[in-house]
């Protein structure tokens, strides 16, 4: 096998051109086989394996700096920089990484997992290069739909100020996860498709011919001044505008293309932008035939394509979904906006029936808040369905523009809590302490999938601000007959005893249910209380709480600081309480990745540990 003549970075430059297809073929044959046993994602990878070989071959690692935005087609780049091993632990606890990380390569050069980032850190890169006179490339490969973020363009719009090399890799694959939207992917769209560009070349000249007087002349000075009407008329006239030079398009499964556009784009003083066009899932047919579904892909079977595991419950995306159909129905003035997560959010259903009431902003987090205000503003009811981790990016929007107005959007923030394989850049472990943290938001959290669907109906006549927030993963079933009527700023109890009063919020509610069982086991009595609203808090009731009891432990899947806990103990302390609170939330720390499970015992939020930590203060404080 060639492949296994790649040990370490660079070994590629010493593989015979002619068996370059050949490694090719062995790498996706080795991914396909790997993602198909641990999951990964899988399309966007197989989509760059030229573009990564050829990368490598023009390129010396670790001393030029690659910077894969978003990261999670970074999998060929950890194959030929000496990782192969690592793809038996891919994502898994302890194991490598699905994304790219310093601390686990030096040819990581920045670590990534959201997206639109890579330029801004590759200029930084490059502009610390050209500070310090060091003579290194630099070089950001981004997609399609990361460029549909505004930071992308932030930096792009300061790139022309650099006057050494930087290099742009775009890799337009015509796709984000789902189709890629907006008007830039659909310039490239026209550019990319030798019809599409013909069409344009010749309406520009027609309308130039036109012209009365000049318009032949101005052909001919175009014609002149750059070497081909092609060259100025595609989005290169947009970049190079900006001060960038533009290169391209090229096909990006020719190896023998690339490494010439990558020479050429070496020559240049300054930013320069190579335009490379793939395909995604490229040579496995199911992913080139479903992008979305082997995007980020559960292990499958490689024959079929299908999910080794079935799944048998629905999860609580699902029942975002249908909540979000019937409301649709019933709620004219229901609006849903996504940040190119229509299939990721559960939104895909509603965009099928409502497609006027829909709006997929792209990979743009920030303005999809500010433009859910706007639509709330003007009297609609905008629903933003968004991961935990992604809206840390519109803090400022949900402070400037939503809350300070006291608008009503719902924030329906999926992902929240621990989510797994991709690690730390994608725990949602934030959101209950920057939701708080702003004034006029009602935060709450469902305990199981039903009270998601009554949460969602309080939420839509609710008005000012409100967000809920879920776990990615299968939606808890217990607890059915617990369904009192969602009332604002008050709990539910649940089980009402002395002692012990355990207050979870959310997806704690079930762990809650297991302390519980087990402390009851043990002969201590114990309340349970559901603390749906994490603000406002539920004073009365904790006032209550706090006095028949014991010992209060607020349990909830977000960071210590600013979180759930805190605010009660806040309010322990306001009021001079003198009973005891233990506070079961994470670390102040980043979560890598693994399995949640694992995750939750590593970070003593599990059951066995929780009630391992009651049982130690309980018997210190009976004594
Ligand atoms: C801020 C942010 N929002 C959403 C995502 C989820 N996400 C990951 S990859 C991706 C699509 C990226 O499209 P593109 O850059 O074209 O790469 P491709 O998958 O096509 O290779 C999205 C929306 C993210 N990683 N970061
Ligand atoms: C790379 C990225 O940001 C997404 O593809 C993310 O991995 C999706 O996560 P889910 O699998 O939870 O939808
Ligand atoms: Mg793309």
């Amino acid at each position: 096998m060639i492949l296994d003549k790649i040990q370490k970075e660079n070994d590629i430059q010493n593989i015979e051109k002619e068996d370059l297809p050949q490694l090719a073929g062995e790498i996706r044959e080795f991914l396909i086989q790997k993602i198909s046993e641990n999951g990964g994602h899988l399309g966007s990878n197989l989509g760059v394996v030229e573009l990564t070989m050829a990368l490598h071959l023009s390129f010396h690692l670790p001393e030029d700096k690659m910077i894969w935005d978003v990261g999670h087609q970074s999998y060929t780049h950890k194959l030929l920089t000496g990782r192969r091993d690592g793809f038996d632990t891919l994502r898994k606890y302890g194991g490598m990484s699905g994304f790219p990380k310093r601390k686990e390569s030096p040819c990581d050069a920045f670590d990534t997992g959201h997206s639109s980032t890579s330029i801004s850190a590759g200029l930084g890169l490059a502009m610390a290069s050209q500070l310090k006179g060091e003579d290194n490339y630099v070089i950001s490969v981004i997609g399609d739909g990361s460029l549909t973020g505004g930071m992308a363009w932030e930096a792009l719009n300061n790139a022309s100020r650099l006057k050494r090399n930087y290099i742009i890799v775009l890799n337009d694959n015509n796709m984000s996860i789902a189709e890629n939207v907006g008007g830039f992917s659909e310039y490239l769209n026209q550019i990319r498709t030798k019809e599409g560009y013909q069409n344009l070349k010749a309406g520009v000249e027609n309308t130039l011919s036109r012209l009365p007087g000049r318009g032949e002349q101005l052909i001919r000075g175009i014609r002149k001044t750059k070497n081909s009407i092609k060259q100025f008329f595609v989005p290169g006239m947009l970049f190079e505008e900006m001060g960038l030079t533009y290169l391209g398009p090229y096909d990006g499964h020719n190896i023998d293309q690339l490494t010439r556009a990558f020479r050429e784009a070496k020559q240049v003083n300054g930013a320069v932008l190579v335009h490379v066009c793939t395909q995604k899932g490229q040579g496995y047919e199911p992913a080139m035939r479903h992008p979305a579904r082997f995007h980020g892909a559960e292990p499958f079977v490689i024959e079929t394509g299908l999910p080794k595991k079935k799944r048998v419950k629905a999860n609580y995306t699902d029942i975002f979904s249908t909540v979000m159909r019937k409301m649709g129905d019933r709620e004219p003035n229901v609006v849903a906006v996504t940040a190119a997560m229509p299939d990721g959010t559960g939104l895909k259903r509603f965009r099928n029936m409502f497609p006027d009431r829909f709006f997929d902003v792209g990979i743009a987090e920030q303005h999809a808040v500010t433009f859910a205000a706007g639509l709330a503003a003007a009297g609609l009811k905008p629903v933003v369905a968004v991961y935990s981790s992604f809206l840390q990016r519109a803090y400022d929007q949900v402070i400037h523009d939503v809350c300070i107005q006291n608008l009503p959007v719902i924030f329906a923030i999926d992902r929240a809590g621990l989510v797994g394989s991709d690690g730390e850049t994608h725990q949602g472990i934030f959101d209950l302490s920057y939701m708080s943290s702003i004034p006029n938001m009602c935060v709450m959290a469902p305990k199981n999938k039903w009270e998601l669907s009554d949460m969602m109906k309080f939420a839509v006549h609710y008005d000012g601000p409100i967000s809920l927030r879920y776990p990615r993963g299968e939606a808890y079933d217990g607890l059915a007959r617990f369904r009192t009527p969602i009332e604002y700023g008050k709990w539910e109890t649940i089980y009402d005893e002395n002692e012990i009063a355990l207050l979870a919020v959310g997806s704690m509610v079930k762990t809650a249910v297991e302390v519980r069982d087990r402390l009851r086991e043990m002969g201590y009595g114990c309340t349970l209380v559901n603390a749906r609203f994490v603000k406002p808090l539920d004073q009365e009731m904790l006032r209550t709480v706090q006095s028949e009891h014991n010992l209060l432990v607020t349990m909830e899947e977000n960071v210590k600081a600013g979180g759930f806990g805190e605010a009660v103990l806040e309010y322990l302390n306001e009021i001079k309480s003198k009973t005891r609170m233990i506070s079961i939330a994470l670390p102040d720390d980043y979560v890598e990745h693994g399995n949640v499970d694992l995750l939750k015992q590593e970070c003593g939020i599990d059951a066995e540990s929780i009630v391992k930590k009651i049982v130690i203060e309980y018997i210190g404080l009976t004594k």
